[in-house]
Order: structure tokens, then C-alpha cells, then sequence
């Protein structure tokens, strides 16, 4: 059969109605792609997965009463005070409203290698082009897109990559510092910054998950894993703060307000500088570890974090 024997299709009427958003769902569906990948498949393949019940983001992604917020009114203020207290990872506080906390020995120097060795697995080649900011889809997500506002490589650390020792023990330990549910947290994101990359000022929160089970990202927990570089600083210039890349270092700081942990905070937007030194030689890799006030991995699973799921390679 032609692919182009598959046009998009609809099937029922009514509230019951869900259709295809590209011609290629039915061909993907036949290859398998609704169970290889269902997370865009049966939001924009409904039809042909037989998944009308994902069609309707209101539904799909109905907020729970009953859930606990991960990160609840005043929590953020709580939990930088006891960081500092504890003392544990020599916190540094650099700022205390909103706070921003520098903790130089949060991984060890072997950890760090071993996130870089994840980083590298396979020549390098998980990284993709960083994308961000990005229009709005039929389905009612944001589809991230390259921009100048970023020259940067990023991979994510999902599902298998989560049970390699190194990304556990450091996850546990997040976790254990801050007091939030492993769910809230977002699978670790990698970076790779190469001579001349950066990234333009911005917030970590994406406003279309406030509505979202996920909620938005509250804290963001950013660690460093190489150094010896010139330039690459993390910049808050409403703060007059500059970070500057070390192994093992993390630094922890809140997107949204202590008060209103689902509301912007917008004295953290920050940007990365860009990396200096010779073409080849220069390399910032670092990583991020975003807690969210909802579930996220629960609203990842149901195709409700906001952000599209990318499509099949092609329909084998
Ligand atoms: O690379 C940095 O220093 C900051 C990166 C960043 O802000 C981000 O990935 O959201
Ligand atoms: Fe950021």
C-alpha cells in the first residue's frame, strides 16, 4: 500500500468524535506505533489508535481535587531556610529573596564523570538541537522549537536512562534534599554547550502546565558537571548574580513564589553565557533537574505535562 492510501481519518459524531492530525496515524498504527509510542500517537493518532477517550485534553487531563500539591504555600521559603540551616553540600546563599543557593559539593567529582560518560553514551549522539519557547498545537500543546534564543544540545534522561546508578543515587539525593515525591521531578535533562552556545534570558516555567496536573515547574536544581572553561556563567541579571560552571556544583533556585507556588516568579529568569575559549576544546555540559507542584511523571504518562510528544521517525 502507498501511504497515501491512509488520509486522515474521523470516527464517530458528537462528543464521542476524535480524528487524525496527520495522514501518516494510519500507516504509523499499522507499524505499531500506538503502543511504541503512545504518548503522541494516542493524542494525534486517536482515530487510528482507537484512543477517542485521549482525543479531548479536558478530559484526558482533568485535574484531581484530591491530589496534594508536591510543592504547597510557603514550602519554597521552607525549604531554602533549611537547606542553609542544615548546612549539608556547603550551601552558599546568594540571595534570599527570592533565593538563590549554591551548593558547591553536591555531587562528587566521580558522580559528575559519570553523568558526563551518560551524556557522551554512544559518541555524543542522544543530544538534539536544544529547542524552546514554541507555538501552540491542535491538541492544545506547546511544540518547542530551535530558535536563536538558544544555541545549545540537549538529550533527556527518561525512562531506561533513570536506572543507571549514577542518575538514581543523584535523584535520590535531590529528593531527599528538597522533600518532594520522585514524581514531581522531571526526568534529568542534559546539556551540552560547545563554543560560542548560550542561552537568552529566560524563566524555567512554562505557563501553559498551570492548568495542567503536572503544574508548573516551582524550583529548578542545575548541576554543573564539567569545568576549566571560560565564560558559560548562569546570569540573574535582575539579581546581579552570576554562577559560574563547576564540577559538582549545583545551584538551586525557585521559578515561582514561596506564596503562590503555581504563580511566575520572574526575578530568577536567568540565561546561560556563552561559552568562550577554542572552537573543539571549549564544552559546558551540566544538567537539570525540574520539580514541579504536581505529579509530573503521572502526567507525563497521560500526555498532560503541555509540551507535544514527538512523532514516529517515520512509519517502518
Ligand atoms: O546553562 C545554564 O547555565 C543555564 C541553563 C538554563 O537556564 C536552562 O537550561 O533552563
Ligand atoms: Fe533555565
Amino acid at each position: 500500500l502507498q501511504r497515501s492510501a491512509f488520509a486522515p481519518a474521523t470516527v464517530g459524531a458528537g462528543d464521542d468524535a476524535c480524528a487524525d492530525m496527520s495522514d501518516e496515524c494510519g500507516a504509523w498504527a499499522v507499524a505499531g506505533e500506538c503502543e511504541a509510542n503512545p504518548r503522541h500517537m494516542k493524542v494525534s493518532c486517536a482515530a487510528s489508535c482507537g484512543s477517542c477517550d485521549w482525543a479531548s485534553a479536558e478530559r484526558r487531563c482533568a485535574l484531581d481535587p484530591r491530589a496534594l500539591p508536591a510543592v504547597a504555600p510557603g514550602d519554597i521559603n521552607r525549604t531554602f531556610a533549611r537547606i542553609e540551616a542544615l548546612g549539608e553540600y556547603a550551601p552558599r546563599v546568594l540571595s534570599r529573596e527570592p533565593w538563590v543557593v549554591v551548593l558547591d559539593a553536591f555531587l562528587s567529582a566521580e558522580e559528575a564523570d559519570a553523568l558526563v560518560a551518560i551524556a557522551n553514551r554512544d559518541g555524543g549522539s542522544h543530544f538534539v538541537s536544544s529547542q524552546s519557547g514554541g507555538a501552540g498545537t491542535p491538541t492544545g500543546m506547546v511544540n518547542p522549537v530551535v530558535s536563536e534564543h538558544r544555541r545549545s544540545a540537549t538529550q533527556w534522561c527518561a525512562d531506561g536512562c533513570w536506572n543507571e546508578s549514577a542518575v538514581e543515587r543523584v535523584l535520590s539525593r535531590a529528593q531527599a534534599l528538597l522533600r518532594v515525591p520522585r514524581g514531581s521531578c522531571e526526568p534529568l535533562q542534559l546539556l551540552r554547550y560547545e563554543q560560542g552556545d548560550y542561552y537568552r534570558l529566560h524563566s524555567d516555567y512554562v505557563p501553559e502546565q498551570r492548568a495542567l496536573p503536572c503544574g508548573p515547574r516551582a524550583i529548578t536544581l542545575f548541576l554543573y558537571l564539567t569545568e576549566n572553561l571560560e565564560g558559560g556563567h548562569t546570569t540573574f541579571p535582575r539579581l546581579g548574580l552570576s554562577i559560574a560552571p563547576k564540577k559538582g556544583r549545583a545551584a538551586l533556585w525557585p521559578s515561582t513564589l514561596s506564596d503562590s507556588p503555581t504563580v511566575v516568579d520572574l526575578r530568577t529568569v536567568h540565561a546561560a553565557e556563552p561559552v568562550l575559549g577554542a572552537a573543539g576544546s571549549a564544552l559546558k555540559l551540566s544538567a537539570n533537574l525540574w520539580v514541579h507542584t504536581g505529579d509530573f511523571m503521572a502526567a507525563r504518562e497521560r500526555a498532560c505535562t503541555g509540551v507535544q510528544a514527538p512523532p514516529p521517525p517515520s512509519a517502518r
